[in-house]
């Protein structure tokens, strides 16, 4: 939203930096920034739902490669997530440590799977955008400009020790860890002990460079996408597609890209050629469509975008 925005081309801010931890616990600023910082958290879990087509994945029209899932899981899930935004947010502000932001997290999942009946929709965007609402809380708490360059750094300064430490504690036995352990594949954890690079030096980059060529709002997000999936090594392709399935991921997302990616007249067409052969096969990029809604969160906080 434009009144986030602490640097030039947008609006200013509308209110003044917050100085005091106690505000938060009132109705004072701080709580109002953790409010708009969390609706714009959920909002991005939408923007990535709503998005079509999406190679595999479910979106509002379809369900993908996905036969235990579909739109309304998605849904569930998010409206489960609002309270876990506000308060990872508020924790950043206050200088929580690791261990508590990893508390609100495994907190969230259990929500999470109380409101899917055990499915997992959304592990991979608390984490991530867990991570990355602390540390938008924690420089609005310490007057840091919101600039991705600053919320990277502030994420790092702050948990990048244990993010680099978390190994094997959480989930010791999930699809992540079985794809570092037979491909040698890295995954979320990877990424954010690294600062989630892939967000920001890849995804929103992307995402940034679409909109500035005058390509919509849709037309960025894809782009994006497709910059990530021809990037990461997604441990959702790996556990479902093996090596092989990777390979075609990051195949296609680069033929994608050497072909102009949405600049294309005919990106839609193979767009959702993609869409339908990644279905057929079963592939699921869960992986880049989580970082590419992390790449939502940032434009909107830092951008002031919708
Ligand atoms: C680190 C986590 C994500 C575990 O990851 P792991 O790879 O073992 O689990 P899993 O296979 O279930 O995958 C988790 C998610 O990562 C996503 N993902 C896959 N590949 C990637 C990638 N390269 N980059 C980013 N995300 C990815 C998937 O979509 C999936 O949703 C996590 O479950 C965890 O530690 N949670 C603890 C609580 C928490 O969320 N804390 C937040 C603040 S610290
Ligand atoms: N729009 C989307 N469609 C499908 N998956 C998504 C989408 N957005 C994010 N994801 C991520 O992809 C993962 C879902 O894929 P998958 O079903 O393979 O997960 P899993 O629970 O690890 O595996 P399985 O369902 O095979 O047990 C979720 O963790 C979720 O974070």
């Amino acid at each position: 939203m434009a009144e986030l925005t602490m640097h030039g081309h947008a609006a200013k801010p509308a209110w003044a930096p917050v100085g005091r931890p106690s505000d938060l616990s009132g109705a004072g600023a701080g709580r109002a920034f953790c409010q708009q910082v969390a609706r714009l958290a959920v909002r991005s879990l939408h923007a990535e739902l709503a998005l079509y087509p999406k190679p595999g994945l479910v979106s509002l029209v379809d369900n993908g490669s996905h036969t235990d899932m579909d739109a309304a899981t998605f849904m569930r899930s998010m409206f489960a997530l609002r309270r876990y935004f506000l308060r990872i947010v508020a924790a950043g502000m206050q200088d929580a440590s690791f261990h508590e932001l990893k508390r609100l997290g495994i907190e969230a999942e259990a929500r999470m799977l109380r409101a899917t009946g055990g499915i997992n929709t959304h592990r991979g965007a608390i984490f991530c955008r867990g991570l990355l609402c602390a540390a938008i809380g924690h420089c609005r708490a310490q007057g840091i400009a919101l600039e991705p360059v600053n919320i990277q750094a502030t994420l790092l300064a702050n948990w990048g020790r244990e993010l680099g430490a978390h190994s094997g504690d959480v989930h010791a036995h999930s699809h992540g860890v079985e794809a570092r352990q037979r491909y040698a594949a890295s995954g979320a954890r990877e990424e954010g002990a690294r600062g989630f690079p892939s967000v920001f030096g890849v995804g929103l980059p992307a995402l940034r460079r679409a909109l500035a060529a005058g390509r919509a709002l849709r037309e960025a997000r894809i782009d994006a996408l497709f910059a990530l999936m021809a990037h990461i090594s997604d441990t959702n392709v790996y556990h479902r597609g093996g090596s092989g399935g990777a390979l075609a991921v990051r195949r296609q997302a680069r033929a994608f890209i050497a072909r102009g990616a949405t600049a294309a007249p005919d990106w839609e067409a193979r767009a959702l050629a993609s869409h339908r052969s990644f279905s057929a096969a079963r592939l699921s990029p869960g992986g880049a469509a989580d970082l590419l809604g992390a790449v939502c969160l940032l434009q909107s906080v830092c951008d002031g975008a919708p």
